[in-house]
């Protein structure tokens, strides 16, 4: 399908549910555009009786009262155009950003390793704004700006002079095409400003978070000369645009002066010969007034529409993206998964052409045994539970959960099957314990402090002055390394699924510590199956299954002892712990 219609047909999807609101506006902008001509009407007429003598005190005060009806027709007319136009672009941003964060919850992971944030928060922002501005302001001034034209034309040929018209109109078009170049300029400074602001709250939001970075390495006066260098530039950025507007409304305001002129001048000399009265020379300069704002809102239109049309693009290309991970079409239905893992001559890839990161795994893992994979920093121990989540798809009848292949399950079935410690512990801002119940509804204080009792990390909480209702993040507490990773083992231990994966868990929390947690997982824990991700001998040493991944395949597995004695891989890396642990207490 074409995707501009494509484009143009899912906007019209949202602008036609609220066509009642749409009808009611333009009714509103014919009713104010027709009824504001009136007042040219009624002040030429006062002008001619004045002139004539005929004016009398009632005859003032009816037309004065016709004056006051306008007024008050206009006033609520305003008010209900802006509330079914405006109000309505507001409706339509604020479902198009609901389907926008619809999409991006099911978007896949690959998605956001090649999407910058930045750039997703802007299409949420700026480019939601900018089709906003097209489907409200930018209707509103469009049919305002015909509507007008053609009405005071109509009036100003129709009861006054052709002539008159013609000749007093020469100029305006001038300002339509003028706002079109000029708006095109105001769009590219606009950006500018823009990005030399987001420039400059992104550096000092960086030297707020990184204050302690700056503090140690004495670079205070460095970063103060980068912040004036970017200071001056938003202030350069903003100038750029003060100055185009201070040229473009004097601009306006001339050439319409200019129409003006040509009206006073040819009119006047049309009034004086007795080819117009002198009500329609008052009337006609005050049509001039009137047409000066339909000539500029054409070329904001124009500008507005293909600003808003760009950002359309950006939106569409985002809602039309579909996910790497979905749901089959026929699937395996279980009524109970067990914990065990089965991997078959395994190969991955993060992405078609490129090395694969995972080779020849072949792995099996039986429910409720506990298995460290260890391996050096990038040998694919994370790509691993990666695949088993299906944050990523394995290959088919690779990757096998309770003997069926994980590509077959239900994703929420399958990844309801894991208790998942990711290797980075993100946490919420949020209270602790809605971190801790982050997996289930309706969190009991009790769950929750039974969870981080056995995540060792209950101790720390209720040292909070606000306990397990501490909220975490920049608005609350700052938490150690080591608190963040026992959260977010509480958080798995919670859901008490029938796997766990532990992704580098403990690395930060101190020996005896990691002692408790590991003897719990072994006590109290037995039931599931526990995939402990660790660089440290000393998390894996206990497990009945260490596999030992090298490069992306598996070297070695078996337990402690055996892999002890057959001198490969692993007996290097328990020497070589063991001779950096020396060396520390030593030191
Ligand atoms: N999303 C991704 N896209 C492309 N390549 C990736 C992605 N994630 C990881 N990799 C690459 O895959 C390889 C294995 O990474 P992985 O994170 O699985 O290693 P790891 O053993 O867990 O490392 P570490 O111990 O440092 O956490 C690395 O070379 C890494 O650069």
């Amino acid at each position: 399908m074409d995707p501009v219609i494509n484009k143009g047909q899912r906007l019209i999807g949202y602008m036609k549910q609220y066509i009642g609101h749409y009808i009611l506006g333009i009714l509103a902008v014919v009713v104010v555009d027709v009824i504001q001509l009136n007042i040219p009407v009624i002040t030429g007429n006062i002008t001619n009786d004045l002139q004539f003598g005929v004016l009398t005190m009632p005859l003032l005060m009816r037309e004065l009262a016709k004056l006051m009806l306008i007024g008050i027709i206009i006033t609520i007319g305003r008010f209900a155009w802006r509330y079914y136009i405006f109000g309505t672009s507001r409706h339509i941003e604020k479902n198009m950003r609901r389907d926008y964060f619809v999409k991006l919850e099911s978007l896949s992971t690959d998605f956001f390793n090649e999407h910058k944030t930045g750039d997703l928060m802007a299409y949420a922002t700026n480019d939601l704004n900018a089709i906003r501005m097209m489907v409200g302001p930018g209707v509103l001034m469009a049919l305002d700006a015909v509507i007008l034209t053609v009405l005071v034309l109509y009036k100003m040929i129709g009861t006054i002079s052709l002539k008159l018209t013609l000749i007093s109109i020469l100029p305006l078009p001038v300002i339509a095409i003028g706002s079109l170049i000029l708006g095109k300029f105001i769009r590219k400074r606009f950006k500018d400003k823009q990005e030399a602001f987001a420039h400059l709250s992104d550096l000092v939001q960086e030297n707020i978070s990184g204050m302690r970075v700056i503090k140690a390495f004495v670079k205070e006066a460095y970063e103060i000369s980068k912040f004036n260098v970017a200071n001056q530039h938003n202030y350069d950025k903003n100038m750029h645009v003060v100055k185009l507007f201070a040229i473009m409304m004097p601009l306006v305001t001339l050439i319409s002066g200019l129409s003006i002129a040509i009206a006073l001048g040819l009119g006047g000399r049309m009034t004086i010969r007795g080819e117009i009265t002198l009500g329609d020379f008052v009337a006609f300069v005050q049509y001039i007034l009137i047409l000066v704002w339909p000539m500029m809102a054409f070329g904001w239109c124009i500008n507005i529409v293909s600003q808003g049309m760009a950002s359309l693009s950006r939106y569409e290309e985002i809602m039309a993206t579909k996910s790497t991970v979905v749901d089959k079409e026929a699937l395996v239905e279980v009524a109970h998964l067990s914990g065990s893992i089965q991997m078959k001559d395994l190969t991955f890839a993060y992405k078609a052409d490129a090395k694969p990161v995972l080779k020849d795994i072949s792995l099996s893992i039986e429910a409720g045994q506990s298995v460290g994979i260890l391996g050096r920093t990038g040998s694919g121990k994370t790509t691993l539970a990666n695949l088993l989540l299906r944050l990523f798809d394995p290959p088919e009848n690779t990757v096998f959960l309770g003997g069926v292949d994980v590509l077959n399950l239900p994703l929420e079935r399958l990844r309801r099957s894991f208790g998942y410690v990711p290797q980075d512990n993100f946490l919420f801002s949020d209270t602790i314990i809605n971190n801790i119940g982050f997996a289930k509804e309706d969190i009991q204080k009790e769950e929750a402090k039974d969870a981080a009792t056995q995540a060792c990390v209950h101790d720390n909480i209720v040292e909070f002055k606000e306990g397990y209702d501490t909220i975490i993040g920049e608005r609350g507490v700052t938490l150690s390394g080591g608190q963040k990773q026992r959260i977010s083992i509480a958080r798995a231990l919670l859901s008490d699924a029938p796997i766990l994966i532990l992704d580098d868990a403990v690395s930060a929390v101190d020996t005896k510590t990691e002692e408790a947690i590991l003897d719990m997982l072994k006590n109290q824990r037995g039931h599931q199956t526990q995939i402990l991700i660790a660089h440290r001998i000393s998390t894996i040493q206990h497990a009945d299954l260490i596999v030992v991944l090298d490069d992306g395949r598996i070297v070695e597995q078996g337990n402690h002892e055996t892999l002890i004695d057959n001198k490969g891989l692993y007996y290097e890396m328990v020497k070589q712990q063991q001779l950096e642990k020396e060396i520390i207490e030593e030191g």
